[in-house]
């Protein structure tokens, strides 16, 4: 894999690395990952040999980072990533690249990027499949008759929160905090940048809107609710859909999971029908386009996106991007205070963009001072525990 790097400044706050005790990257870190190996193995019969390479990945993760195997596809693109941290503990290099390279690894361990008959199989696919038959995703369906038929900025709002929300639904945070879709969200937002988004989208327009998914399943249909409304209201012309190129983050969506959810929005029929028919259309029509790219599944922030990419991204209208994941490459994974702007940290990004992100790490910025003072008081868990959200909006590239 080759990825031309379009370098900007790197953050200035000192990056997120998981060694101390107790904190969240270190409980990632120490304690997810081993759960995640050991469910892989509980829900996909891998033979011997898989398995074999799983315990000696259970053992490489207590330990030092290791290199990729030669023969991999993107040995040489890892090479250049992983050099200033070969040999070191995991826990002593920044968090954002030890569980992008974590989850390479999985992948190898599986033999995904093989050529024998695992080649392909998706590690997590179980668990994204599992969410579509839960009650929480049944509702939601049984709630798009109301959304759709809502007056036109009360039906955008409702979908824009859903998507919002939608992102608590990740996999790999609900495995260190199974409790957490049973914690009560707080509808005030820590930051509500929605009146901004909503003036970049003004109703017909020929906005060319990109939206960079995070995850499969629940938060994926309402993702592409919300890309239903801008394309029926007019608010966009077209959108195009960001997906990872391959499993990642246990629930990162793929076109594999995009076509799961579309058509289990076809079969469940009614509204959702509806939905899935008018978005395979809009594939078909090329108004909703699907892109891949190699640089979503890779350990790099958004400072280093790739020149085709950024010349792509920068042809948008707005850039909605979605999820804690994606907010950490936008803004650095770094110590920053959380009272810094959100609009000086991204003013680097070629594009209008919107972040759309429930807390699940460390990460905060953009939040105002009086607001961080009371939740530091009353909400000692804001920032990982999943209950509260920002939406940011930075209207132009500087
Ligand atoms: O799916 P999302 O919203 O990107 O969340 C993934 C996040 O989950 C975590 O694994 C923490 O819960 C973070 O490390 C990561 O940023």
């Amino acid at each position: 894999m080759t990825i031309d790097h379009h370098q900007q400044p790197h953050p200035a706050g000192a990056a997120i690395v998981s060694n101390v005790p107790g904190s969240f990257p270190w409980g990632v870190l120490t304690r997810r990952h081993p759960d995640l190996i050991a469910t892989v193995r509980r829900l996909v019969p891998y033979p011997p040999v898989i398995q074999e390479s799983l315990d000696q990945l259970l053992v490489t993760i207590d330990g030092t980072v290791p290199p990729l195997p030669a023969d991999a596809h993107d040995e040489a693109a890892w090479r250049e990533w992983a050099a200033p941290y070969l040999g070191r503990a995991w826990i002593d290099v920044p968090f954002l690249w030890a569980e992008s390279y974590f989850y390479r690894l999985l992948l190898e361990a599986t033999g995904y990027f093989g050529s024998g008959p695992w080649a392909g199989i998706d590690p997590f696919a179980p668990q994204k499949s599992a969410e579509l038959d839960t009650p929480d995703l049944a509702r939601d369906l049984q709630a798009l008759d109301r959304l759709v038929t809502a007056p036109e900025q009360a039906s955008l709002s409702a979908a824009l929160t859903a998507s919002l929300w939608g992102n608590r639904a990740d996999l790999g945070f609900r495995m260190s905090d199974p409790s957490t879709q049973d914690k009560d969200q707080v509808d005030d937002l820590v930051a509500d940048d929605s009146a901004e988004l909503w003036r970049l989208l003004s109703a017909g327009s020929t906005s060319q809107v990109h939206v960079v998914a995070d995850n499969a399943g629940r938060e994926l249909l309402a993702d592409l609710v919300l890309i239903d409304r801008l394309l029926a209201t007019r608010r966009a012309a077209t959108v195009t859909l960001h997906l990872k190129p391959h499993p990642y983050y246990v629930s990162d969506a793929t076109t594999t999971d995009l076509l799961q959810v579309l058509r289990h929005m076809k079969a469940t029929g009614d509204t959702a029908g509806d939905i899935g028919a008018r978005l395979n259309a809009a594939i078909s029509d090329g108004r909703l386009k699907v892109r891949t790219h190699a640089f979503w599944c890779s350990p790099l922030t958004f400072h280093e996106l790739p020149t085709g990419l950024a010349t792509e991204l920068a042809q948008a209208s707005v850039v909605i991007i979605k999820g804690d994941l994606n907010y950490r490459r936008l803004v650095g994974d770094a110590h920053w205070d959380p009272t810094t702007s959100f609009q000086s940290l991204t003013s680097y990004f070629p594009a209008p963009l919107a972040a759309l992100r429930t807390l699940k790490s460390d990460v905060a910025v953009g939040v105002d001072p009086d607001r961080l003072a009371h939740l530091e008081t009353t909400a000692p868990g804001w920032r990982t525990d999943g209950t509260h959200a920002v939406i940011h909006v930075r209207p132009e590239p500087s």
